[in-house]
């Protein structure tokens, strides 16, 4: 098979050998590799982030140089497309990692190409210090990239399906002039659309994770344009006789709100990269494999950030979220959701395991009365079929139940789809299938429903999902009056309990006490 290094691999072994020759290490080793790919603004590093890995640390760490900011200045410099045979002479030092991420690669979606992610998989891979220190302080393992990797670039987009001919077509020079100008013009559409979603996500929605998936999007422009060549393009470019840039329609003015202004330039990505898509059918077969891989992704983006919204808006003001099962309630079911209602509940979920379903159904019907005229919003546990039954406003399920999309079938478009997470890579995923929220946890020891003891994700997920996701989530497990501090500290605004509502003497009365804490 035929293997090309991506623009920022390329670009991490030329930071590689500059590190190495300013390092005081007389052998050859690793630790420039990875110090180079934690530099640069590329997919591994992002990975790194994740995971709390930081070049300073490296650079402390390995005893490494690192005497100027060599990123900024490779960053822009156009990279030929670089053969996996060529790197492996080019770099005999880094041999080892380069045919672990050529294994690695080979299993990808686009698998001739081997970027910066596949390099760390492969730092990984390679027995050393290195390999050891990534374990032992980011607890990464190849496993584990495995699945970043899969998150970010393989689920967010449609199998590489190509539906046109694998060969460029012969054309005219003028031919040839024409496609490249188009091609360069609806790339610089489709960056200057990329960077105002980013900034969008970065400054006014904070959202770390899908800020990531933006940047692997915008990387994937850099290698598709490479096939068509940077310098060709630009030679190309002739924007003084350009009729577009004087055309400036109403709609391109009108941006009434910030979530206008998000949708009109998703849309100009999606345009653009169809644009990019059928031309570079005419010149580059990859590229256009590539660009209708970003013309996907950007529908998953655009689903996933007004879901995101959305959501914010529908649970703005719900913090506490009561899960009622009968067997827990010390009064039975209906005093424990009516009193908690008319304490401040907003947000209950009926979580019955033993019920007949004819039985679940009258239930159902009574709690909706219930949260109807309280005006707050019903949720059923595992059962979208009699969510449809009782009208609830939405479902939960888990993750051995079935998948958001088969829900979403079933529910509509209208109602909520919960989904529970017991890490970041299923929290990830559950933002990118279309779930409304998700539940975070289990955070402590419960009795309420059984976990090994492995499985306690405990507040380190809390954290972790605290510091990247902003789709309402849900922080649960175990969480009572005296340790619901802590988990508000670790970053979460929201809660949902059972236990200690549901079998508390005086249901509306400690619903209160946690309704106080979470409004401080
Ligand atoms: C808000 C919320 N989070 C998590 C769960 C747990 O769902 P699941 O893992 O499917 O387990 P069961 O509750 O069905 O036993 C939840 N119900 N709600
Ligand atoms: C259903 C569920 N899923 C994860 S933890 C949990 C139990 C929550 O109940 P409690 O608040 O009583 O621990
Ligand atoms: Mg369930």
């Amino acid at each position: 098979m035929h293997h090309i290094l991506t623009a920022g691999a390329q670009r991490a072994l030329i930071q590689a050998e500059r590190i190495a020759s300013g390092s005081a290490e007389s052998e050859p080793t690793l630790a420039p590799l990875l110090a180079a790919l934690a530099l640069e603004e590329s997919r591994a590093a992002e990975i790194m982030r994740t995971h709390q890995i930081d070049l300073a640390q490296i650079l402390q760490e390995f005893q490494l140089p690192l005497s100027q900011d060599p990123a900024t200045s490779l960053l822009d410099s156009p990279v030929q497309p670089l053969e996996m045979s060529q790197a492996l002479q080019q770099y005999p030092a880094f041999r080892e990692v380069l045919n672990h991420a050529m294994q690695q690669a080979s299993r990808a979606d686009v698998p001739t190409e081997i970027g910066s992610e596949h390099l760390l998989w492969g730092l990984l891979a390679t027995a050393g210090k290195e390999s050891e220190w990534l374990q032992s302080t980011g607890s990464l393992s190849a496993e584990k990239l495995d699945d970043s990797i899969n998150v970010i670039f393989r689920q967010t987009v449609e199998p590489l399906d190509v539906d046109f001919a694998l060969r460029t077509v012969a054309a005219t020079a003028d031919d040839q002039t024409n496609t490249l100008r188009t091609i360069d013009a609806a790339a610089n559409r489709l960056r200057e659309g990329l960077r105002v979603i980013e900034d969008f996500l970065r400054f006014s929605l904070d959202d770390a994770h899908l800020m990531s998936l933006l940047k692997s999007t915008r990387h994937r422009l850099t290698d598709a344009l490479r096939f068509i060549g940077n310098e060709t393009l630009i030679s190309s470019r002739d924007t003084l006789n350009d009729v577009g840039t004087s055309i400036s329609t109403t709609s391109e003015i009108d941006r009434s709100s910030l979530e206008h202004l998000l949708q009109a330039n998703l849309k100009r990505v999606q345009e653009a990269a169809r644009t990019l898509e059928e031309f570079s059918k005419l010149i580059s077969p990859e590229a256009a494999a590539i660009f209708k891989q970003m013309r996907y992704a950007s529908y998953t983006l655009e689903k996933t950030i007004l879901t995101c919204i959305a959501s914010q808006r529908r649970l703005e003001n719900s913090r506490l979220y009561l899960l009622v099962s009968e067997s827990l309630c010390h009064h039975g079911a209906g005093p424990a959701i009516r009193e908690s209602l008319a304490a401040g509940v907003n947000l209950v979920q009926i979580r019955e395991k033993s019920m007949t379903d004819r039985q679940l159904l009258a239930h159902g019907n009574r709690v909706r009365k219930w949260t109807r005229d309280a005006g707050a919003i019903l949720i059923m546990n595992d059962r979208p079929d009699l969510a449809i039954a009782i009208d609830a406003d939405g479902v939960h399920v888990g993750q051995d139940e079935l998948p958001v999309r088969e829900v979403r079938q079933i529910v509509g478009p209208r109602r909520l789809i919960g989904v529970s997470t017991h890490n970041i890579e299923q929290a990830r995923q559950a933002v990118l299938d279309g779930a409304d929220y998700i539940g975070v946890g289990p955070t402590f020891p419960t009795s309420t429903k059984n976990f090994a003891e492995h499985e306690y994700a405990g507040l380190d997920f809390v954290n972790q999902v605290a510091a990247e996701i902003t789709l309402p989530w849900f922080a649960i497990g175990g969480i009572q009056a005296d340790n619901l501090q802590q988990v508000l500290e670790a970053g979460a605004t929201r809660v949902a309990v059972s236990g200690v509502i549901c079998s508390h003497e005086h249901p509306g009365q400690i619903t209160r006490e946690l309704l106080e804490q979470l409004s401080n």
